[in-house]
């Protein structure tokens, strides 16, 4: 979780905004408010009734708080320059922001005016709420050929056990099965609730004739114990999940199982590196695991390389991490709750605890969601390439996560391990940001200072940038140079028919050319930065 919003109010009807200490970026964050004219605590006073004016004003305020103490690492990254002129980071830090404000206004109040004042805030929240739209804001195209016979038994048996759902499971165009709403959802509204009952989690391991042996297994975890059982369960007739089983593919299509000419192609992408080697540490798993599995309890057909590649897939794919009451975090097989694709744009994003009360796992959607469009989940804040790689797909729009890190050198300077430095730099899309002047050029500011200090400049102001244009110029040649070999390794375009090509291919050429459009925004930036630096090198500003 991100930092937390702290608003209390006071008798006098005050919202006291807090920027917690603990932070993880706290400084950066700092700094970023400052930078709006905001400090670390703010106080809102709400007393009285409030014009129309001021109350656009106090959510502006609100809003300019919520979303800075609501970033992620990434976004406080890019930082500033990542703003939309509406002074939006992401979509996902927008629903944050939003609903964290929502949920700390105060739904009680002594005096009239002052309840008058919170409804009309808390209205004025939720219109914003309705204005944050999607790309995937549109009818989901449901492929009426597949008749979802498995899916409504599983939907049938969920309900039996005490699942609550107001969506329904389709076949849609570009996703496979997902979820699409069978009503108005509207902010706050419960689209899914699923009881512990009916979740597939770590307990299952510890009842049954499989413990004894994993337990003696050195460094065993839960995630790897969970995995074992679901590949003997699957083929569990009397398995109380059968339903659940019944529904799920027989191949995933993942990075994982990318074949070779798949392969080939990714040649020259990081997206390469990162498959190798998640595939090289599960089979090395694998090789280790195994011999440790020699009694009948683990019949040796079960579990063959193949059946374990399918047990990781569906883990990496379909598995939540749910916090339980006990206070631990297990690694869960949510049936119907499995059905919700990913989006950048996504309506459930405040889901994976219990909710003691009533014992089961609340789906809520933090944006409307109109009767027959598709209801999806935030996976996470993950790129392209780790989603291409566990997930086996390519999100559509621009994702802000889609970063390529830098590996530098440690400089051997004690001075540049500050509260504002940054252990690791990374770039992405230049088109993502709104500051492409000089000093800036569309570059994330941490990486361009990083480099100025690397050749010995450590600005204070302005001024000593302008004094020594000469580092500049540096600092694009280096970062020009780095990416041009990253474009040369991943070479020329494919002019291959895409459509008759595999799925994983397709995947690997569509992937390519993302990293492709990434590195020459980055090209772009650095060439249109040189020369704007050499025009002020040769006439310098008065
Ligand atoms: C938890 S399951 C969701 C249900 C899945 N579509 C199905 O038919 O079983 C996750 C899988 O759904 C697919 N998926 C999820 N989000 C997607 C998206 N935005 N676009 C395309 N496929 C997606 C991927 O195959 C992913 O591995």
């Amino acid at each position: 979780m991100v930092g937390a919003l702290n608003i209390i109010m006071s008798e006098t009807c005050d919202l006291c905004l807090e920027l917690p200490k603990d932070d993880p970026f706290y400084h950066h964050k700092k700094k970023l408010l400052s930078c709006k004219g905001l400090g670390v605590k703010e106080t809102l006073n709400l007393s009285g009734s409030l014009s129309q004016q001021l109350l656009n004003a106090a959510l502006e305020k609100l809003l300019q708080f919520g979303r800075i103490v609501n970033l992620d690492k990434v976004e406080v990254y890019f930082g500033e320059d990542a703003c939309t002129p509406a002074g939006i980071y992401s979509v996902r830090n927008e629903i944050s922001a939003l609903s964290w404000i929502l949920s700390l206004i105060p739904v009680s109040c002594k005096m009239q005016t002052q309840v008058d004042t919170l409804e009309a805030l808390r209205a004025a929240v939720k219109s914003r709420i309705s204005e944050v739209v999607g790309a995937e804001k549109e009818k989901a195209r449901v492929v009426d050929s597949y008749r979802c016979e498995k899916e409504s038994r599983l939907v049938e048996w969920g309900q039996d056990n005490g699942v609550k759902t107001k969506l329904q499971i389709a076949q849609i165009d570009g996703y496979g099965r997902g979820a699409i709403a069978s009503e108005d959802l509207k902010f706050g509204d419960v689209a899914l609730e699923i009881p512990i009952s009916s979740i597939i989690s770590e307990e299952y391991v510890y009842n049954s004739d499989m413990y004894p042996i994993l337990e003696k297994i050195d460094g065993i975890t839960s995630e790897t114990m969970v995995l074992l059982w679901t590949m003997r369960e699957k083929h569990n007739l009397d398995s109380k999940f059968k339903p659940y089983f019944d529904t799920l593919q027989e191949n995933f299509c993942t990075g994982l199982s990318f074949g070779v000419n798949a392969i080939m192609e990714l040649d020259g992408t990081l997206l390469l590196d990162e498959i190798m080697q998640a595939k090289e540490l599960l089979r090395d798993r694998y090789d280790e695991l195994i011999p440790l599995l020699s009694n009948p309890v683990f019949p040796p057909e079960l579990y063959t390389w193949e059946n374990y590649l399918w047990a990781c897939e569906l883990y990496y794919s379909n598995s939540m991490q749910i916090k339980f009451p006990d206070g631990k975090l297990k690694t869960c097989l949510i049936p119907v709750a499995g059905f919700l694709n990913h989006s950048i744009y996504p309506h459930i994003v405040k889901y994976g605890k219990v909710c003691v009360e009533t014992s089961s796992l609340k789906f809520p959607v933090s944006r409307p969601c109109n009767k027959g469009e598709q209801c999806f989940l935030s996976y996470g804040n993950y790129s392209s390439s780790h989603l291409l790689t566990f997930y086996g797909f390519l999100p559509k729009g621009d994702n802000p996560y889609d970063v390529i890190p830098l590996d530098f050198d440690v400089i051997d300077d004690e001075d540049i391990e500050t509260e504002f430095s940054w252990t690791t730099h990374m770039l992405r899309g230049t088109w993502l940001s709104s500051n492409h002047n000089i000093f800036h050029y569309g570059l994330p500011t941490p990486l361009l200072n990083y480099l100025r200090k690397a050749q010995g400049l450590d600005h204070h102001s302005e001024t000593d940038l302008w004094e020594n244009l000469e580092v500049e110029m540096g600092v694009l040649e280096n970062i020009q140079s780095t990416f041009d070999d990253m474009m040369q390794n991943l070479g020329d375009a494919d002019s291959i028919d895409r459509e008759n090509t595999d799925w994983d291919v397709k995947l690997a050429m569509e992937s390519k050319e993302r990293q492709r459009k990434i590195i020459s925004s980055i090209l772009d930036s650095c060439s249109a930065g040189i020369k704007l630096v050499q025009e002020f090198i040769i006439n310098p500003p008065v």
